[in-house]
């Protein structure tokens, strides 16, 4: 999304999905910049933002400022009317603060609850929620929390009212065996498969939250998960790796 003819592509495909939709994007790579530009130093631990007050400003502004606009007016140029939300609007999710172990994440949240009959009551207006990776909670507490993990959890939510299709979007077609090698497609990834294909490494780095959260997403009544090029977006049966339980 952050790459403008990328994010134009993206716009132009989720624009054509039929039926209720809801975008989650991210933005780490445009806040680690603008912090950067601050003079503030970016550390990732597992994946995860060590998020300091000062750190917790500079991804409100990026992830729900610059992000949050950009996407939402391009969605308005292709006919979506989107609406551009954090966690904390209409109270759609509140969490805690990640619990500090060996490292303190700072203001790190994980998910505690989806306001479900809020989500929906909003998609049944007919207007398209855009989350920024932001959520609260209920005390005034804003926190950064990981963009998969909020499509995850919108989607276990969402399962309950519709019949949900949770889509991972990138650069590639799907889980690769070899991301060299375009022809390698894994269409059909069981839990078991993940393990394995993790354990010997062909899957690492930033698939594993998105296939974590996907895994857990299924498990909590999502009906189906795909990981897939945004290409595929507004085909009804899209090429690209299909998560199953079994
Ligand atoms: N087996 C695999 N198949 C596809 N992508 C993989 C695989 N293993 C690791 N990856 C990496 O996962 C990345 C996707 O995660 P990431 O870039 O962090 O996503 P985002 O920033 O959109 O959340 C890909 O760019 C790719 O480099
Ligand atoms: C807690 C945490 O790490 N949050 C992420 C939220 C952004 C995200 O998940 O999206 P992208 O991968 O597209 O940047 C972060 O600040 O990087």
């Amino acid at each position: 999304m952050e790459e403008p003819d990328a994010l134009q592509e993206l716009i132009a495909h989720f624009a054509a999905i039929p039926g209720k939709k809801v975008l989650v994007h991210g933005g780490g790579r445009t806040a680690t910049d603008v912090a950067g530009r601050l003079g503030l130093e970016s550390r990732m631990v597992q994946g995860r933002r060590i998020t300091d007050a000062d750190t917790l400003d500079v991804i409100t502004m990026v992830y729900g400022g610059l992000i949050s606009r950009k996407v939402v007016a391009q969605l308005q140029a292709a006919g979506v009317n989107a609406v551009g939300l954090t966690g904390a609007d209409l109270n759609l999710i509140r969490a805690r603060k990640r619990p500090v172990g060996e490292i303190d994440w700072g203001f790190v949240g994980d998910v505690e609850s989806v306001n479900g009959d809020g989500l929906h009551a909003l998609l049944e207006t007919g207007a398209v929620p855009v989350f920024a990776a932001i959520t609260h909670d209920g005390h005034g507490q804003l926190f950064n929390t990981n963009a998969d993990t909020i499509a995850a959890e919108l989607a276990a939510a969402l399962s309950a009212y519709y019949d949900v299709t949770l889509a991972y979007c990138f650069e590639h077609p799907g889980v690769m065996r070899d991301l060299n090698d375009p022809n390698s497609l894994v269409a059909e990834l069981t839990s078991a498969r993940y393990r394995t294909l993790k354990d010997d490494g062909t899957i690492k780095e930033g698939m594993l939250p998105k296939l974590d959260n996907g895994f857990r997403a299924l498990a909590k009544g999502a009906q189906h998960v795909v990981v897939c090029k945004s290409d595929q977006l507004q085909f009804q049966q899209p090429q690209g790796t299909w998560l199953t339980e079994a």
